[in-house]
């Protein structure tokens, strides 16, 4: 079915037990159905039910913004270190260039640093204008997170700590309807959970600061390029102010994700689009900034987002389901990948910093 904005799916089904159990099986089926269609026509959806109140996401951003009103000197008490690994900590604005594997040249041949920082150079000539605070579990064997000294924002790290883990439950949660709405055996859906690696997602909290309306007449300032995300799939959060557009595949039209009380948007990653052999599309998704005319002498308002990156651990490796290949009409597209590999080799474009 084509459609000409952002469908929402309502998953109370899944996150809810107070009806009868036949009618909640139909009920789960039902929205379990809605939420694949979308992810195999569009690659995006809104979704609400998904076990988050609106009080909770509201304290979120509060959290955020506090976290992004403090003085620079003091989020720098929290510095992201050099280079993109570990992808931890503040990075101030200007530190990095979001792209897709495929806007890559010669990925995987030369990987000197001289030759990324050419290549970075050439694929755009500016940085977005965000800052942005990552966060990864605290049982991240591979990555250990850089917190704020506690007397900088007292409660940040126990916070934050607590949404990572709300977060991967509702991670759970949606990949347990797409299970449902694939109609999955045990096997299949054993692997399609291990797709989510509860220690090894990443919580992303974002600030895209307000733009004057001279200084976009005059200045090329982009906030979030095209491109689609290497994981499995992202759960994000927008405040009221939205902005975030997703591209319909079959139209190449941008849709924006009106913001919407009580929804997500979710987008599928790359690797859920391998695993489905591009039965799933990855979601080329983008944040603009309007021409300076169609902007108001205000300006741009200020704008929050909380993504939430899932994936599988770093040394899994993402094969195809073997359902989604049928030697006649869908040939296998991709060969397996490790997941830690592949996102090492997008990743280390992205982020700006000295090795
Ligand atoms: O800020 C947003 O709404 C989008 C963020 C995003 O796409 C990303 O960080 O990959
Ligand atoms: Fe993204």
């Amino acid at each position: 079915m084509a459609s000409h904005k952002v469908q929402t799916v309502d998953l109370s089904a899944f996150t809810t037990s107070n009806s009868d159990v036949s009618t909640l099986d139909r009920e789960r089926v039902h929205a379990a159905k809605d939420l694949v269609e979308a992810c195999r026509t569009q690659g995006f959806v809104k979704i609400r039910g998904h076990g988050l109140t609106q009080a909770e996401v509201d304290d979120a951003f509060t959290w955020v913004k506090r976290l992004f009103d403090l003085p620079e000197e003091e989020k720098l008490r929290a510095p992201h270190p050099p280079g993109n690994m570990p992808h931890r900590g503040y990075s101030g604005i200007g530190l990095e260039k979001v792209y897709s594997i495929k806007d890559l040249p010669e990925y995987g041949s030369d990987k000197t640093p001289r030759h990324r920082s050419k290549v970075s150079q050439e694929l755009r000539k500016s940085s977005d204008f965000k800052e942005s605070y990552e966060v990864g579990s605290e049982q991240d064997d591979q990555q250990t997170n850089i917190w704020l000294p506690d007397d900088v924002l007292a409660g940040f790290r126990t916070y934050m700590t607590s949404l990572y883990e709300r977060l991967a439950g509702v991670t759970e949660t949606i990949l347990e309807a797409i299970g449902v709405g694939l109609g999955l055996n045990e096997q299949e859906h054993a692997a399609l959970m291990q797709l989510h690696s509860a220690r090894h997602s990443q919580l992303r909290l974002i600030h895209y600061p307000r733009l004057d309306k001279e200084a976009l007449g005059t200045k090329f300032l982009a906030r979030l390029p095209a491109h689609t995300d290497w994981g499995t799939m992202t759960i994000l959060f927008q405040d009221r102010n939205g902005g975030l557009e997703l591209r319909d595949p079959h139209t190449r039209q941008y849709l924006k994700a009106e913001p919407e009380e009580g929804t997500l948007v979710l987008n599928i990653g790359d690797m859920l689009q391998r695993f489905t052999n591009d039965y799933f599309i990855s979601a080329t998704h983008k944040v603009s900034v309007p021409d300076s005319n169609d902007v108001p002498v205000t300006g741009l308002p200020a704008r929050y987002s909380i993504p939430f990156f899932v994936g599988p651990m770093p040394s899994h490796t993402v094969a195809t389901l073997s359902r989604f290949i049928t030697p006649d009409s869908s040939p296998a597209k991709y060969e397996p990948v490790k997941f830690g590999e592949y996102g090492s080799i997008v990743s280390q474009y992205q982020y700006e910093g000295e090795e």
